[in-house]
């Protein structure tokens, strides 16, 4: 697929671990293939990393730790401003390499890249004020804390997001002066060893991130090794159980960022073209691959017919295509198991009683060159009931499931009946109801008369089986860090023996 962007294809072909502040091939002769979403094509074999491999990774971050932990938490925030200038002078190379590794419209990845730059400038900018406290305590004896990094942590992503999961893991992890090894999923390793270029341009030390390849194994063997301090991972469930499970034996932090299935409340008083972008917006965005995205769409039964009206006008008007072109809107799903993944959920939702309101097949677009990738039109279904399948499970496409409420009680003990909690949203112009509501969800996220947006100052991370821990905002550095306490007595010791 032609970009019209330089060094696009140069970050397919070089190696794609980095390890010590170079790129490399790892000794083992284990690979994966990796496609381009856009056009089925198989682009090349990745080497996947093993125990040796990995030993010698964190074998480097450990030596790095040693000296990067000692760095002033300003001098360490100097680097990362730093890097964050550097994305923002290669954005456009880092979009289309993105765009190349998922699939997804070049206006989003444009966003998503924007998007961490802003990250590692907030982490550059506010960690010389991450300090411990003061505690004044009798007899004018004190007591002061200091905030330490963990040592050496360990990044393992989901594709979604490739140069986001990096981004948002490593610059709270730097920041705090912690190293890390970071694992792109292998669906999308491109991006995350470009940024460890930029970080060593940006002045970072060698060795302090560093990036591998691989699949489970490799994942695996990171999560259980010894040396790793901390895990911060972001994907499914069962992943996220088994990784925490893993961490368990050596007692290692963990974050956990996992899947969901939002609700999206929209009442009878909503703005209702408001109500509909935001509920596109909590669906179709990313061809669905968004974990926070608000798949249950409880709509109040009197305004249902007017909300599907505008609803499938809308999204008639979606550009599905070449996800290089400016105008496309709704890119390539990231696989061909993952687009089957879906059609087979829609199959499933039709066989338990939901009704195909629009879309939800295979698109094949006109340009030859693209007649292999994984397109799909978006999916609207009516006609839901809470305990289906495709009102119950994440399936992480665009499907969008509408269901009808009558009053507010009725529809957020609905809302809540879910083992995850990761994000909702209220659309209503009763600003009463509207924080009445909020309360009463059990989610980490809300919106209020919008969806899907993330400010880079404000913490994400989910309730019950979604997730443990955040990322974004300040309260991330406390979970990067550790507390020392020192007690200093000024008086004499007062002992009973
Ligand atoms: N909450 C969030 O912030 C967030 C953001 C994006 C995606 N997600 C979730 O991610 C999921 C989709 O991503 P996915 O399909 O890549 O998820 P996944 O759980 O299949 O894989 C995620 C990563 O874990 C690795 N892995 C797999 N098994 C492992 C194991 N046993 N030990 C260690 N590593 C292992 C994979 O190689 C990959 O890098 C969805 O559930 C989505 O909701 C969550």
């Amino acid at each position: 697929m032609s970009t019209g962007i330089a060094g696009t294809s140069k970050q397919v072909q070089t190696p794609l671990n980095y390890v010590g502040g170079q790129r490399l091939t790892p000794s083992c002769s284990d690979s994966f293939n990796l496609f381009s979403p856009a056009t089925g094509e198989k682009l090349r074999d990745v080497p996947a990393s093993n125990e040796k491999d990995i030993q010698n990774v964190v074998d480097k971050a450990r030596e790095a730790f040693h000296s990067w932990s000692r760095e002033s938490p300003f001098n360490r925030g100097k680097i990362l401003k730093k890097a964050a200038d550097i994305i923002r002078s290669r954005s456009e190379e880092l979009a289309r390499t993105e765009v190349l590794d998922t699939g997804k419209p070049i206006w989003e990845a444009r966003y998503d890249i924007e998007g961490c730059a802003d990250t590692i400038e907030y982490y550059g900018g506010i960690i010389a004020n991450h300090n411990g406290d003061f505690i004044q305590v009798e007899g004018g004896s004190f007591a002061y804390t200091i905030r330490e990094p963990l040592g050496v942590v360990g990044g393992i992503g989901a594709w979604n997001y490739p140069f986001q999961m990096a981004s948002w893991k490593s610059a709270p992890a730097l920041a705090c002066g912690n190293t890390m090894v970071f694992k792109p999923s292998p669906l999308t390793p491109l991006t995350a060893v470009m940024l460890g270029e930029i970080y060593q341009e940006a002045g970072l030390p060698d060795g302090c991130y560093n990036v591998i390849q691989g699949e489970r194994e490799t994942g695996e063997i990171l999560s259980s090794h010894p040396d790793i301090d901390k895990i911060t991972f972001t994907g499914s469930v069962p992943t996220g159980s088994n990784i925490m499970a893993a961490c368990a034996k050596d007692i290692k932090h963990v974050t956990l960022e996992l899947g969901g299935k939002s609700p999206l409340i929209i009442f009878a008083d909503s703005n209702l073209d408001n109500a509909v972008k935001g509920a596109m917006l909590a669906n179709f965005s990313n061809q669905g691959q968004v974990c926070s995205n608000g798949t249950r769409v409880f709509v109040e039964k009197s305004i249902v017919k007017p909300f599907l009206e505008k609803l499938v006008e809308r999204t008639k008007a979606m550009v599905i295509g070449n996800p290089n072109n400016e105008d496309t809107t709704v890119g390539a799903t990231i696989s061909q198991e993952q687009a089957e993944c879906v059609l087979k959920y829609i199959q499933i939702g039709q066989s338990e009683g939901a009704k195909i309101y629009y879309g939800g097949e295979r698109v094949k677009p006109s340009d030859s060159s693209l007649q292999n990738g994984y397109y799909l039109k978006p999916c609207i279904l009516t006609d839901c009931q809470d305990t289906m399948r495709v009102v119950q499970e994440e399936i992480f496409g665009a499907v969008m499931s509408v269901l009808t409420f009558d009053c507010e009680d009725e529809v957020v003990s609905r809302a809540n009946n879910s083992e995850f909690g990761l994000a909702g949203g209220v659309f209503t112009k009763d600003l009463s109801r509207a924080h009445r509501v909020v309360r009463k969800m059990e989610t980490g996220s809300l919106y209020v008369n919008n969806y899907n947006i993330y400010p880079v100052g404000v913490p994400f991370g989910g309730y019950k089986k979604s997730g443990l821990g955040r990322e974004n905002g300040k309260d991330t550095l406390d979970y990067y860090s550790q507390i020392k306490s020192v007690y200093v007595e000024m008086n004499d010791v007062d002992c009973p023996y």
